[in-house]
């Protein structure tokens, strides 16, 4: 037995050794990670220069980073200007900075930054910073308990609109809007939104449209209860999704899929809300926002309740309670109590949502609207009225009308006055619909103009490239014509010219100036193609050609005129020359063909020459051929080999 103990205590505090050595071993793997991941992000941080900072903060304030993610970046360059005293950047920073403070809810610290800053007189001197300042500091007095001082700077800086321009007036429609929401003045939210709006639109502001689009939605789901407009609602909160689908703001973008998700939810369509009440959670989770997480976990556990799914509604609101209550985040404390109570009361676990509806009660005053107070006294009315608990059930209703009537108070100052407005806003609505028709007009124009120019440069493209083609088409036409027109002209054996191209260059010669023709035959040709062969007469005949290309100077021509017979232009009327010629052309050829294999070199090729000379008888070349012929034959007739003048 006591072996037995023994063993336990030592298998235990083997256990607890293993146990606190793995612990020990992960705290040092997870402070390497963080520090790791820190010196990383000091190294990135010390390396910010004057233009690396002022990108950062023109990246930031254009929405192309998101203010939480980059928030060590964004305080490291608002520090940075200051201690460097670059100060209208370190200004701009710092507006900045407020914007981070506010989105990180840290109020207080936001107070004294922004009563430090807002004394600085160079501020003045940049409007736009100005400006962000003031809407700060608005959000900032939105949230004391004395209305007056924001109500003040809400009334100065709707004064200050007409003196700024398109840019200027989009952070004050904006600052305006989130102040009028925040203190149920819906109507003006609308107003203040919807002018806003049309400046976004017109500027290509995608985050402010977005702001704007969502600040409309939001409205127009508070508002009423007339469906109607909550298809207003889902309208312009859609708009918002896309918007800020085009910016890097995490916070907003999840902002704008959980208030797309809420409208949903309230026109019955829980499969598309819960799919934007997702989009809405991964995107919180992203910026590590824990109040916009408590904001859409209560949407899809509202859902859930909704679908019957009572468990799981059950546990996902439980969470939620301890989430909002820590993070403080009171009217989504309460409304997460009220969705508990709803689940009881389906459970029939009525004793359990009696108690909560009690809870929530005692925390009335801690609801910001009016609205969400009526809604949760209609609902302990009917729960009081269940459990017969008759006087709580008529104290509940009296007070739900108390605070129905402050609602309409807030939201309508008279109804005449709200048509009017309705009227108004349409106008404005009517006048941002035509504003994005044009603008989609716009789009269509640059499109087709874009489809044009490309037209036409392909067809330019194409012209040059058909021109280029014909060009070369018609050049390998004319070289494939002067390929044709020498072939037409060149004997194909001697390659000399033929008897139609040596009568041309004979004709033009002639036109011009006198000139000696002569018809030269080979002596005794046809006994060579006899006993030595065809072939050996071809040679023959090349070698005369070869001879006489060696011989005629550059102003002479020659060509074969048919068979063994060939025709000479000579550019000289001297017979002397002439004779001078044919010698030489008579020695060559002999030369040349000895160099024939199959001729015997006692063989002498000889030949006849008939001249007759332009001047002295006729310059037509017929004419002068027929004599040239004639004295040819003179040299035949007196035994060959010799030359015959006229
Ligand atoms: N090998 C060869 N023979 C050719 C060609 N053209 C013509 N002949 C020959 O040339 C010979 C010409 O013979 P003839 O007109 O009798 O004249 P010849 O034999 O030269 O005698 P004479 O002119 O009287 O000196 C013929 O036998 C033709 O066949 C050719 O392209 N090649």
């Amino acid at each position: 037995m006591l072996n037995t103990n023994n063993n336990t205590h030592i298998q235990k505090f083997k256990r607890s050794v293993l146990i606190k050595a793995a612990l020990i071993c992960f705290f040092i793997f997870i402070s390497m990670y963080s520090f790791a991941d820190s010196s990383d992000e000091n190294t990135l941080l010390s390396s910010l220069d004057f233009s690396k900072a002022e990108n950062l903060i023109n990246d930031v304030r254009a929405n192309k980073l998101d203010y939480l993610i980059n928030e060590k970046k964004l305080t490291k360059a608002f520090e940075l200007s200051k201690e460097q005293r670059w100060e209208r950047l370190h200004l701009e920073a710092a507006a900045l900075y407020a914007e981070l403070l506010f989105r990180q809810e840290r109020y207080k610290r936001l107070k004294h930054h922004l009563a430090f800053y807002l004394s600085n007189k160079q501020l003045t001197e940049q409007k736009d910073v100005h400006l962000l300042f003031l809407e700060s500091q608005l959000k900032s007095l939105a949230r004391n308990e004395d209305p007056t001082p924001a109500k003040n700077l809400a009334k100065e800086l709707e004064k200050l609109i007409p003196q700024h321009s398109d840019n200027e007036k989009i952070i004050i429609f904006r600052a305006l809007a989130y102040y009028y929401t925040d203190t149920d003045v819906l109507r003006k939210t609308l107003n203040a939104a919807l002018e806003g709006l049309e400046l976004a639109l017109k500027n290509n502001d995608f985050a402010a449209q977005g702001y704007f689009y969502r600040k409309i939605a939001d409205a127009y789901h508070l508002l009423t209860d007339v469906d109607k407009d909550k298809s207003k609602a889902v309208y312009y909160a859609k708009k918002a999704v896309k918007a800020y689908e085009k910016t890097s703001d995490g916070l907003f973008t999840a902002k704008a899929y959980w208030s797309l998700g809420n409208v949903l939810l309230e026109i019955n369509d829980p499969n598309n809300a819960l799919i934007q009440l997702n989009k809405a959670l991964s995107y919180f989770k992203k910026v590590n926002m824990k109040k916009g997480l408590a904001f859409a976990q209560y949407s899809i556990a509202d859902i859930q309740y909704l679908q019957g799914n009572y468990n799981t509604a059950l546990t996902l609101v439980n969470q939620n309670i301890e989430l909002a209550r820590s993070a403080g985040i009171h009217d989504m404390h309460l409304a997460s109590l009220i969705l508990l109570a709803d689940i009881y009361i389906k459970q029939n676990l009525l004793d359990k949502a009696n108690q909560v509806n009690d809870e929530v009660y005692n925390n009335l005053d801690k609801f910001t609207r009016s609205i969400y107070k009526a809604r949760f006294l209609a609902k302990r009315y009917e729960l009081k009225r269940k459990l017969n608990y008759i006087d709580d059930a008529f104290e509940a209703i009296e007070d739900k009308l108390v605070y129905t009537k402050k609602h309409y108070e807030a939201t309508s100052e008279s109804n005449i006055k709200a048509l009017q407005i309705k009227f108004e806003v349409k106008e404005r609505e009517d006048k941002i619909s035509q504003l994005e028709f044009e603008k989609d007009i716009n789009k269509l124009q640059a499109i087709e103009e874009h489809q044009q120019k490309i037209i036409w440069r392909l067809s330019a493209s194409i012209a040059f490239i058909l021109v280029l083609v014909s060009l070369f088409l018609f050049y390998r036409q004319i070289r494939q014509r002067k390929k044709y027109h020498t072939i037409a002209l060149t004997d194909y054996l001697t390659n000399s010219l033929n008897r139609r191209g040596v009568m041309q260059i004979a004709d033009n010669l002639l036109a011009n100036k006198p000139a000696s023709i002569a018809i030269v035959d080979l002596d005794y040709f046809k006994n060579i193609n006899d006993k030595f062969g065809h072939d050996t007469g071809d040679l023959v005949l090349i070698k005369f050609a070869q001879a006489a290309k060696d011989t005629l100077s550059e102003n002479d021509t020659f060509g074969r005129y048919g068979g063994e017979e060939w025709l000479f232009v000579l550019n000289t009327l001297d017979k002397h020359k002439i004779n001078d010629t044919f010698e030489n052309l008579a020695l060559t050829l002999s030369e040349y063909c000895r160099e024939i294999e199959a001729l015997p070199s006692k063989i002498n090729i000889t030949f006849s020459v008939g001249v007759a000379i332009s001047n002295t008888h006729s310059k037509s070349l017929d004419v002068l051929i027929k004599h040239a012929d004639q004295q040819l034959y003179k040299a035949k007739e007196n035994g060959r080999n010799q030359i015959a003048i006229a």
